[in-house]
């Protein structure tokens, strides 16, 4: 392994052959929200599942238009939940969601109507043949892929589901990852009083909070000081909960007390790499351990972490996920924009509209690793190449939204 920082893409090539995809798994569709299909799901039932009615009104049929001011009998009455009627001719009362009855094609609505006696009505507009009529597999047919593979499971695929009577689908499993915090400095509950020179942990409860956005289930975290016996029981602890991705934050610069490095030699890891030539985030340390764990040894200041964590441990979680990697919409910047070091660099931003209505990004002032107030601006991640300087306004960057499963965009996100 050599000293100099890798390029970014030399290193996330190296961390995608690490990962595997994971097994698959039943969960029931009541609780596979953010989940991933492995597999298609295929209707065996149409939607909807008879012919029915869209309007409150009356059920008529007629060989070509019911002419306004047509008068008809009203034979009989359908309403939601009603089963199977033969209509022998004339108008049925009929309501919205109500299975047509046989032999009729289409509906009046009932304001376009008067009744004018208990049995008798008048439709007063034309009414032409499946004029208000929802046909049986108009929605899906039998047959239909309904959901692909990769599918990111969310609300308006569980009304799918429910609808169709899926009770269970199979998806991915989610992939286990524990978070070591290191740092004597840090307090980690909220009520404690700050001692001189200590702070509070925000990056384990970022990760806690992101983690699961991302699709993955956190087993174990905890908080441990500069002291490497305390490290590696910790990561001890780690993987006995069974974690197959292990995330620590801090200790992996050049600092006395940072010891992750020689920490991971007495668990038989392989280093694959130390520093990228990304800004924020160089330091960051990626290793295999024993049983395909792997580890990410991320930098503690906590944008290195956001960093590390959305542009190395994601894409793993998409190999392990079956999913393709992310493409990233390319958009103009809002400002120009310069830098002087020939590092990737991955920018706090702010997606808009601008007054010509074109989607921009703007790069949000305090991109310091240190800063974590702009993040909380942020909704995206704009990304300047090591080898530019400097970019115009108007020039088109890569932008990636802030978590791989959240694409609000059409691209760069979700699947
Ligand atoms: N001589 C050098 N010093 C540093 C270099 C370097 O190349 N040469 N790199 C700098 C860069 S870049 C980074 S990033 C940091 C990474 O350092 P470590 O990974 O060793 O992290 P720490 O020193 O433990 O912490 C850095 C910073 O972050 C704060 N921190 C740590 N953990 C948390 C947490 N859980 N929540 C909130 N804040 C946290 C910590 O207090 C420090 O301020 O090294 C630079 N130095
Ligand atoms: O890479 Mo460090 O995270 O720039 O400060």
């Amino acid at each position: 392994m050599s000293d100099e920082a890798l390029a970014y893409d030399t290193a996330l090539r190296i961390v995608l052959d690490a990962s595997g995809l994971l097994r698959a798994e039943n969960c029931v569709v009541t609780a596979c929200l953010g989940r991933i299909l492995a597999t298609p799901v295929i209707s065996t039932v149409a939607l909807p599942p008879f012919d029915n009615s869209a309007m409150d009104g009356f059920a008529l049929r007629g060989d070509s238009i019911v002419a306004a001011g047509s008068e008809l009998s009203i034979e009989g009455q359908q309403a939601a939940g009603d089963g199977m009627a033969h209509a022998g001719g004339g108008a049925w009362e009929i309501m919205t969601g109500a299975r047509m009855p046989e032999g009729l094609d289409r509906v009046v609505p009932v304001e376009q109507t008067k009744r004018l006696t208990a049995t008798r009505v008048r439709v007063l507009a034309d009414v032409t043949p499946g004029q208000n009529v929802r046909r049986a597999g108009s929605d899906v047919t039998v047959g239909e892929h309904v959901l692909a593979a990769g599918t990111v499971l969310q609300p308006q695929h569980v009304m799918l589901l429910a609808a169709l009577g899926i009770a269970q689908v199979s998806v991915i499993e989610r992939p286990r990852v524990a978070v070591i915090c290191t740092g004597r400095e840090l307090v980690d509950d909220p009520s404690r009083a700050l001692a001189p020179g200590h702070i509070r942990n925000s990056n384990g409860p970022f990760l806690a909070a992101r983690l699961p956005l991302a699709g993955a289930k956190v087993v174990h975290a905890e908080t441990v000081g500069d002291d490497a016996d305390a490290f590696e029981s910790a990561l001890r602890r780690a993987l006995d909960a069974g974690a197959k991705v292990i995330m620590t934050s801090g200790a992996v610069s050049m600092g006395r007390y940072d010891f992750v490095p020689q920490a991971l030699q007495r668990f038989h890891a392989q280093t694959l790499f130390h520093k990228v030539a990304i800004r924020p985030g160089k330091p960051l340390l990626f290793a295999r351990l024993p049983d395909d764990v792997l580890l990410f040894g991320l930098p503690g200041n906590p944008i290195a972490v956001a960093v590390g964590l959305r542009f190395f441990v994601e894409p793993a979680l998409r190999v392990m996920f079956g999913l393709k990697q992310e493409t990233p919409c390319r958009l103009p910047l809002s400002k120009p924009y310069a830098k002087k070091t020939r590092l990737r660099f991955h920018l706090k931003s702010r997606l808009h509209v601008d007054t010509h209505g074109q989607l921009a990004v703007q790069v949000l002032e305090g991109q310091e690793s240190y800063r974590i107030r702009p993040l909380a601006d942020a909704n995206a991640w704009a990304i300047v190449p090591a080898d530019v300087e400097a970019l115009p306004a108007g020039a088109l960057v890569d932008v990636y939204s802030l978590g791989h499963l959240e694409g609000a965009l059409p691209c760069g996100g979700a699947p």
